[in-house]
């Protein structure tokens, strides 16, 4: 292996053990991809649909692994992630010192705090935390930097007000992250008072950009697809691409296969999720180049355009309540249908719906859309000018300096979209 490629001592013995414990690694190492932290490298030619990584069931750290006498002296609805990070942290040392190889293999709680905006100071959208880490200055920041879907906040507009509850898809992110994160630790410290937020909130996000899909076998899917979560030994690292994802598990183990070829040296992806990449930044703390699932939400806007709750209600009836999408090909069926009702009376609209064009003017639905993707675009240009003021001050402590950096990129990214969306509706 390459000087440039290692990964270093820590995980070279952290392999050594995993494959001791019976973890199949097939034509695929660790390394060190810049920018990626830690990745698997192919050491020899693979075929999509081979194996590469395949860890045992008794390997896997899963909620029944963790003693009864633990889990349950939690509150009843206390989800999942919340338990497995109150266990890492505070489990018996006896019961956790086989991993204790495998822990050092992790990213630091620095390393969160630099890349997940929930960790971030207030003035870049962070949010207020126990320990006062995020709390730095406690008003409300005068420019919101990160992007809307993000932070579910606009700098140029007022956003719309939804009448209805609807489940948003990929939507006011961080808040969202924020609740699951206060409950969880409500509900830890509830049973354990004297856990360590730090260390706490460290394993919660390690579940968080770590943890795989799991059912034990004798057991039915939870109602929330969140709850079913394990973490992999090994398995863990493997970055994320927006390639197929192959990964079956069953009462022997996790089984991940390629859904690519890889030559030697190239790094082997597996996909997290068809995720944007506000989610991806979000939920995991990067994002992507070029992202095929990348894409932004026009709701908050479009909702501005139907303040009456009697329009909302009509979009809500007929099942075309919000998540209005738009990706670099152009807006979803969605927000053409919302457009429509912006000008079309509710019969026409209704039968618009199960296929007459009557009352259906083009032109009039275009020139919507587009006003509507030109507020996005301004609202980047905007965020955009206070974020290279930001970059330029030396006021700015220079690791603020560099997540906005980050920002300003992925601003242009959704600048991108809205210009491609435009030039895909004018043809
Ligand atoms: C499951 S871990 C993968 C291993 C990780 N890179 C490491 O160094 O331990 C997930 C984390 O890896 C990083 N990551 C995953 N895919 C990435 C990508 N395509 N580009 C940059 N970072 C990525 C992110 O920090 C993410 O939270």
């Amino acid at each position: 292996m390459s000087s440039d490629w290692s990964p270093g001592e820590v995980h070279e013995t952290f392999t050594e053990w995993a494959l001791a414990q019976g973890v199949i690694a097939n034509k695929v190492r660790p390394a060190r991809f810049p920018g990626r932290g830690l990745g698997m490298i192919a050491t020899e030619p693979i075929k999509s649909g081979e194996f590469v990584v395949k860890v045992p069931a008794s390997t896997i750290l899963t909620m029944d692994k963790i003693p009864a006498e633990f889990r349950d002296q939690f509150p009843e609805d206390t989800r999942v992630q919340a338990i497995i990070a109150a266990y890492l942290t505070c489990g018996s040392e006896e019961e956790l010192s086989p991993y204790k190889l495998w822990f050092k293999t992790w990213p630091t709680r620095q390393d969160f705090e630099d890349s997940m905006p929930l960790m971030w100071p207030r003035s870049l959208g962070g949010l207020s935390w126990p320990d006062g880490a995020a709390t730095d200055e406690s008003a409300t920041p005068c420019t919101n930097f990160l992007p809307p879907s993000i932070s579910g906040s606009w700098n140029s507009i007022e956003k719309g007000v939804p009448v209805k509850e609807y489940e948003a898809d990929h939507q006011n992110l961080v808040e969202g992250q924020g609740q699951r994160l206060r409950k969880a630790w409500d509900d830890v410290v509830s049973a354990i008072p004297n856990i360590d937020w730090r260390s706490f909130s460290y394993h919660w996000l390690i579940l968080n950009t770590r943890s795989f899909y799991w059912v034990a076998p004798d057991q039915e899917p939870p109602e929330d697809r969140n709850d079913a979560m394990a973490l992999l030994p090994f398995a863990d690292y493997f970055n994320h691409s927006d390639v197929e994802c192959d990964v079956k598990f069953d009462e022997d183990g996790y089984t991940l296969s390629a859904t690519d070829d890889y030559e030697v040296g190239d790094e082997v992806y597996m996909s997290y999720g068809s995720h944007s990449n506000d989610m991806l930044l979000a939920e995991y703390g990067f994002f992507m180049d070029k992202n095929t699932s990348d894409c932004i939400y026009l709701d908050d806007i479009i909702f501005r355009d139907f303040p009456s709750a009697d329009k909302q209600e009509t979009l809500w009836l007929n099942q075309y309540y919000g998540n209005y999408c738009v990706n670099a090909e152009g807006v979803c069926y969605r927000t053409e249908i919302a457009a429509c009702l912006m000008y079309m009376n509710e019969n026409d609209w209704t039968n618009h719906l199960e296929g007459s064009t009557e009352g259906v003017d083009e032109k009039k639905s275009e020139a919507i859309i587009q006003r509507w993707l030109k507020t996005y675009a301004t609202e980047a240009d905007v965020t955009m000018k206070a974020l290279r003021r930001t970059i330029e001050s030396d006021a700015v402590p220079q690791t603020d300096r560099a997540k906005a950096g980050n920002l300003l990129r992925r601003w242009e990214q959704i600048k991108s979209i809205c210009k491609s969306a435009s030039s895909a509706l004018s043809l």
